[in-house]
């Protein structure tokens, strides 16, 4: 595994519907041990952009390249369980999977997974006592954790994940992004996530897209809270409060994430 390799590589994506444009020739590249979060307003495209990156909508104009056999696995929004069907947690984790590529003619083949790797991946997102609970009476933290537990089974190179903290608390927000940074460490993935704001997220990512049907800017999150687009579409108080959560170091970075005035003896904790 190198820390270079990219695993993901939008460019210049656009997509129009009804003669509107939703997305403007945005940029997005991902690389394996990085976490991305796209952030921005309400109807600023993340969705799509995140469903054009997993090729479930197709790009009106750009191109979309994914690293060659990249397993993904894909954390949504909502649970997506129908409310009449009484699965408990180990009945949703043993449903089939998808184990490769659909073809024009015939849907993707799908792989059981056996008792012992779902045991091993609720175990590591720390929901094991929920094995045998219904799956429609989980709190919206337990949900996200199953999710992620799912998405685990697919081995993946790359973690997707839509809102992961929508509806949760603020100290289940945390504990679910140090589990999602956790995660990356030990699989080694690239994580690519939406969240509404950098408050949260800020001590959680890597790098930071902030979209408004294009890209506002980009970069590491401490950058993108003191840029203009930031600041015009949250407010300057929001960069403010941001402070609480920013890690403390003694020297600035680039909007690439770069040290811009490091010395020998500057510290982040
Ligand atoms: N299938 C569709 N048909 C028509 N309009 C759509 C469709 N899908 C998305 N849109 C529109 O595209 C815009 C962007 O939607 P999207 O769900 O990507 O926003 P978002 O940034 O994820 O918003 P939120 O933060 O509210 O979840 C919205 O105005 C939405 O109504």
């Amino acid at each position: 595994m190198t820390k270079t390799e990219c695993l993901l590589n939008l460019q210049q994506i656009s997509w129009h519907i009804d003669g509107r444009s939703v997305l403007d020739g945005v940029d997005l590249r991902l690389q394996r041990g990085e976490i991305t979060t796209i952030i921005g307003p309400n109807g600023a495209g993340k969705t799509c952009l995140i469903r054009i990156a997993l090729g479930l909508l197709p790009a009106s104009a750009g191109t979309r390249w994914l690293a060659p056999n990249l397993r993904i696995g894909y954390v949504p929004q909502r649970f997506p369980i129908n409310p009449y069907l009484p699965l408990t947690v180990a009945d949703f984790l043993a449903l089939p999977g998808p184990s490769g590529q659909a073809s024009r003619w015939w849907p993707a083949p799908r792989q059981r997974y056996a008792q012992q790797d779902i045991l091993a991946a609720l175990r590591e997102v720390g929901a094991e006592h929920l094995l045998l609970h219904p799956a429609l009476t989980l709190s919206g933290g337990e949900q996200q954790r199953v999710l992620l537990a799912r998405a685990l089974l697919r081995k993946p190179d790359l973690l997707v994940l839509d809102e992961p903290v929508q509806g949760v608390d603020l100290s289940g927000q945390n504990e679910l992004y140090a589990l999602i940074r956790r995660l990356r460490e030990r699989h080694g993935c690239g994580v690519l996530m939406v969240s509404h704001d950098l408050h949260v997220v800020m001590a959680a990512t890597d790098q930071v897209l902030c979209l408004n049907r294009h890209v506002c800017c980009t970069g590491h999150p401490e950058a993108v809270s003191q840029h203009p687009e930031y600041q015009r579409l949250f407010g300057t108080s929001s960069s403010r409060d941001l402070a609480i959560y920013t890690h403390h170091h003694d020297h600035h970075h680039s909007l690439q994430g770069d040290a811009t005035d490091c010395h020998a003896g500057c510290t982040h904790d």
